[in-house]
């Protein structure tokens, strides 16, 4: 096995960056040879400090945009940039380390990237598609096309009204992933994009997907799509916090953003089960009326809060300098970015408010911290959904007509999840179980260890 090289490619948004790293270090965990992670050029300049490993390296590929994407650019451009220059510039990497002496073995490519199955393919090297969004978004995706014998015109106007899923509750249409809507302003960019990774996996004789979930997690899902022979390695989450005994995983992520050191200690002089940890992860970007509706809620509710305001993060730096000097260190704390795992597994958090994105999804199950969901966009409608009718660890916020989540509707979650109520205290219990079940599987002999081990023993 040891002379295996895997090449890992990834976008470099963090909710990208960190499975594939995640997957990285396993593999090099599991003693799979040396790995390659891989992502764009400029994406490649943003990281502040690269983590070591042994057998770990770093590489890049053009997406067309060296000097960084602006907001003006337009998306279907950046889509068929990203796929024209990148299918050049991945062969040229491709043939660059195989001239260098470590020729590529396996190639491993996330969302976004169908196009390099269709490079690794012509170079006769197998592939496989991790898959970074919840199964059960994938799976959403994969029975809508089915349904459409694979053809969907962005342009028409009649949505899906629901979509059933055996064993699952019924989807309707506030909890399918967004692009799915002929009306979301993504659709027509990311539908061809996922009409082109199933068509590159049922291309393959012999597909492979790599899920970041586990068995337990998304049974159901799982079971949707085996005919693309998925294969639940997950979560994928650094577990240097989760398991203090596991030197392996000492080097805990990539950072794109700038952490502060301040919040260990806020976090450390409050009560356990106190604080609410509030993100809404790398992309979401919240109006100055949503972000005034969010710091009334949290301020009225009186518990503590550490609240992650990316420089940003709402799209008007002196806005948030604003928040930001409305909120007295008592009450709360605002950081531009932390270390959102270290902060979970911190005993003072009781709540975590969110998006849904995936990963901070993955992360509140395998750290047992209760959830109010405020999903945005993507997956996260259906992740919500998944927390809470299915493992029932949080609940999702209701908003307005018009998207607006109230101050009032905020406290009534807060109190809700983190109060003594019946409800609050069925969902902490949850939260609890599904802690157990996640780390589990990717514990020494877990589902998901396990699947690692025979995936890596199968392309042996
Ligand atoms: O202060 C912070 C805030 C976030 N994070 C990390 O950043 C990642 C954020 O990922 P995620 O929760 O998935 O959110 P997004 O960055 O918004 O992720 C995008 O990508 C995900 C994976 O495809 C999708 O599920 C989401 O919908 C999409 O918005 C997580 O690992 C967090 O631990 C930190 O380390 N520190």
């Amino acid at each position: 096995m040891e002379n295996k090289h895997f090449l890992l490619i990834c976008m470099p948004g963090q909710g990208h960056i960190n499975p594939m790293f995640q997957l990285g270090k396993c593999l090099i965990h599991a003693g799979a040879g040396r790995v390659t992670f891989a992502t764009t050029a400029h994406g490649l300049t943003q990281v502040e400090a690269f983590p070591s490993l042994e057998n770990l390296h770093y590489a890049s590929f053009s997406d067309g945009f060296d000097d960084g994407i602006k907001p003006t650019n337009d998306p279907h451009r950046i889509m068929a940039e990203l796929k024209r220059v990148g299918s050049q510039t991945l062969t040229e990497l491709l043939l660059s380390l195989s001239k260098e002496g470590n020729p590529v073995s396996y190639l491993i490519y996330t969302l976004l990237l169908p196009w390099a199955a269709d490079v690794a393919r012509d170079m006769s090297i197998p592939s496989a598609f991790l898959c970074i969004l919840s199964t059960t978004a994938f799976a959403l995706c994969y029975c809508f096309f089915e349904e459409r014998d694979g053809v969907y015109d962005s342009n028409d106007n009649r949505p899906p009204s629901s979509i059933e899923m055996p064993g699952l509750p019924l989807f309707t249409s506030k909890d399918m992933p967004s692009f799915l809507l002929p009306n979301d302003p993504h659709a027509s960019t990311l539908i061809p994009i996922f009409q082109h990774h199933i068509q590159a996996l049922e291309k393959d004789s012999n597909p492979c997907v790599l899920l970041n979930t586990s068995d337990c997690v998304e049974e159901e899902a799982i079971r949707l799509i085996s005919n693309l022979n998925p294969i639940p390695i997950g979560p994928l989450v650094s577990y240097a916090f989760l398991d203090e005994n596991n030197s392996t995983d000492s080097s805990c992520g990539i950072d794109l953003f700038e952490k502060s050191a301040e919040y260990s200690q806020w976090l450390n002089s409050k009560p356990e089960g106190s604080v609410v940890y509030v993100s809404f992860g790398s992309l979401a970007v919240l109006q100055r009326n949503q972000m005034e509706k969010i710091l009334l809620g949290l301020t009225s509710n009186c518990r503590p809060f550490l609240w992650v305001i990316r420089p940003s993060g709402s799209n008007d730096r002196e806005f948030e300098e604003k928040i930001r000097d409305k909120v007295n260190e008592e009450v709360g704390l605002i950081v531009p970015w932390c270390s959102q795992m270290e902060v979970l597994t911190h005993e003072s958090i009781g709540c975590f408010m969110m998006h849904c994105g995936w990963n901070s999804t993955l992360e509140s199950l395998a750290t047992g911290v209760p959830v109010v969901g405020f999903p945005q966009f993507s997956d996260q409608t259906t992740n919500a959904k998944m927390v809470e009718e299915v493992w029932r660890t949080g609940v999702r916020a209701r908003v307005n007509e018009d998207g607006t989540l109230e101050a009032e509707e905020i406290a009534r979650c807060l109190d809700m999840v983190m109060g003594g109520g019946q409800r609050g205290e069925e969902i902490r219990r949850n939260a609890n179980k599904w802690k157990g079940l996640t780390l589990e599987a990717v514990m020494e002999g877990g589902s998901s260890y396990n699947n690692l081990n025979a995936f890596l023993e199968k392309i042996e």
